[in-house]
């Protein structure tokens, strides 16, 4: 038998092995996690093991100037681990070109991750696709879609974008001396300007429908803005905690209300002239079944519902606690309130585009796709307001679809990579005080726009370019110049001292704090 002592002094032998063989598997761990994949792998700042990088993004401090230091340390193209996953950044217009245009199809693919898969219906939209011939097929479609519908006839695309007018007018007439937050009155503008396109109808301008959509888009912002454990742990996905949870009845109610638009296009479609982009895509599949077509797999239902809520609603995308959204409604809104932010913030700016729009299109008719010519001071303060509010400062995240060299450093296939389109377009060689708000970024000495100057990429570029791009830059020229032709908004009364142009990073998206503002009628 052991005497006391004897039995103490081997307990604290065994302690220590304990805290020996912890320490040394902890200094394990910490070294393996170190290891990039490869030796010419870019460098980067250190991670913790499991969790990598990822708690530097818990700051107030917003990822894409976060990025901006380690490029200073690292250089443009560096590395991070988000949980378990490498990731590189690419920072500066000269390497992100060199990425997405010479080598775009090594830089085209996209990440995928639990609630990717889950929201994108195991990943067949065209946001979050892979680089496949499903996918270019969907993409090649949408693009014709939007060409039909929007983009190849401006007249067409005037009157649809106008069509929201009523609703908008009585809308901003009814607010009177009142104060009110602008992001409603656009993002009521923008759903219906998209329902025309995408279900061929109105809803009411500021009813239920637009209610609903505007509750999807915050509720899917505030369930991933802080990540999901299920996206870095693989095994949390089969955990029904309560975020899978709700992000499963999220996803539910979210195509459910896509799914009622399908079915009712399905029951009335007639087969005639395609009024809308679910009409569009319909037809396309009947007549590829009619052909006989061998891969009806490549164009089934679900495809044609993730095409549209890429346009429609809104996909959001979780890579840990950074996340992205993207929609064809989303974007466009977040730019339209920046819109009125800023103008508001710069009343002398607003009062020169009203000017402008005053002598170029005057008072009794509409701004139409034609003016954009000769309306320079608009159109460049509309691309200032793009560049300056930047809403996709990370772009979507890209992954490489196989092995590539670029800087002298090799990246695996596979490997997440992360566009900082933020760096170009605050990059102070490219622009003259970038952090200042001044349309005049985008005039030459002779008073033309700039339409592509170095620094400027807010809808990216290469094989995975924004597919509105077109239909952005139109619909938002529109509603801009209308807007600011017909009212004159301003800081809400005991708000004047107020910064109305300050940013917040919401999941990825660089978004305008929500300030109210009153609005007077011009003529
Ligand atoms: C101001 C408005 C908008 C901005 C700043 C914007 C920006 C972007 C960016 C940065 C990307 C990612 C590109 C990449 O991964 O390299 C993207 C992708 C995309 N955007 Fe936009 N976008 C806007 C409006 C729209 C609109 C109105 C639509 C639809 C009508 C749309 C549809 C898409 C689609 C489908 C993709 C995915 C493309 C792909 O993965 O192949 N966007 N957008």
């Amino acid at each position: 038998m052991l005497g006391l002592a004897e039995s103490s002094g081997v307990v604290a032998n065994s302690t220590s092995l304990v805290l020996v063989s912890a320490a040394t598997a902890l200094v394990g761990l910490w070294v393996w996690s170190q290891q990039k994949p490869r030796k010419d792998f870019p460098p980067g700042p250190k991670g913790w093991p499991v969790l990598g990088n990822i708690l530097e993004f818990m700051s107030d401090t917003p990822p894409q100037i976060i990025f901006l230091e380690h490029a200073k340390k690292y250089g443009d193209i560096f590395s991070i681990r988000i949980g378990q996953r490498w990731t590189v950044i690419l920072n500066g217009a000269t390497v992100i070109k060199e990425a997405l245009l010479k080598k775009g199809i090594e830089f085209a693919n996209r990440p995928s991750s639990f609630s990717i898969d889950l929201f994108s219906e195991g990943g067949k939209d065209i946001v979050f696709g892979q680089f496949t011939p499903t996918w270019k097929l969907h993409r090649k479609l949408a693009y014709s879609a939007f060409r039909t519908l929007a983009t190849g006839n401006n007249e067409r695309f005037e009157k649809l974008v106008y069509s929201i007018l009523p609703g908008l007018i009585k809308h901003l007439d009814s607010k009177g001396s009142e104060p009110f937050n602008p992001k409603t009155t656009m993002a009521s503008s923008i759903y219906n300007i998209l329902a025309t396109m995408c279900f061929g109808k109105q809803f009411e301008f500021d009813g239920p429908e637009v209610k609903f959509w505007m509750r999807m888009s915050q509720q899917g912002i505030e369930l991933v803005g802080n990540g999901l454990a299920a996206d870095f742990i693989p095994i949390m996905k089969h955990i029904p905690t309560p975020a899978v949870q709700k992000l499963k009845k999220f996803t539910h109610e979210f195509y459910g209300a896509i799914n009622k638009e399908m079915e009712e296009h399905k029951a009335s479609y007639d087969g005639g002239e395609p009024k809308d982009l679910i009409e569009i895509l319909l037809q396309i599949r009947q007549e590829m079944e009619d052909e006989g077509s061998e891969d009806m797999t490549m164009i089934t239902e679900t495809h044609i519902r993730q095409t549209v809520a890429d346009v429609f609603g809104g996909m959001i995308a979780v890579l840990l606690h950074i996340s992205c959204i993207v929609s064809g409604t989303d974007t466009s809104i977040f730019t339209m309130h920046w819109s009125v932010g800023l103008l508001v913030q710069y009343p002398e700016i607003q009062a020169k585009v009203a000017a402008e729009v005053d002598k170029v299109v005057g008072r009794d008719r509409l701004p139409c796709l034609n003016d954009r010519d000769n309306l320079p001071y608009t159109t460049a303060t509309l691309y200032e307001v793009i560049r300056y509010s930047t809403i996709a400062p990370l772009s979507v995240p890209h992954a490489t679809s196989k092995e590539v060299e670029i800087g002298g450093y090799t990246i695996p296939e596979g490997t997440w990579v992360l566009v900082n389109l933020y760096s170009m377009h605050y990059d102070e060689k490219l622009w003259d005080e970038p952090h200042k708000f001044q349309p005049e970024h985008f005039l030459d000495e002779t008073g033309e726009v700039r339409l592509h100057p170095e620094g400027f990429l807010p809808f990216s570029t290469g094989r995975r370019v924004c597919l509105g791009e077109s239909v952005a830059k139109a619909e938002l020229l529109l509603i801009f110049s209308w807007l600011f032709q017909h009212y004159k908004f301003s800081k809400a009364p005991g708000m004047e001292d107020e910064e109305y142009a300050e940013s917040t990073t919401v999941a990825f998206g660089n978004m305008l704090k929500e300030k109210d503002v009153v609005v007077e009628k011009r003529f």
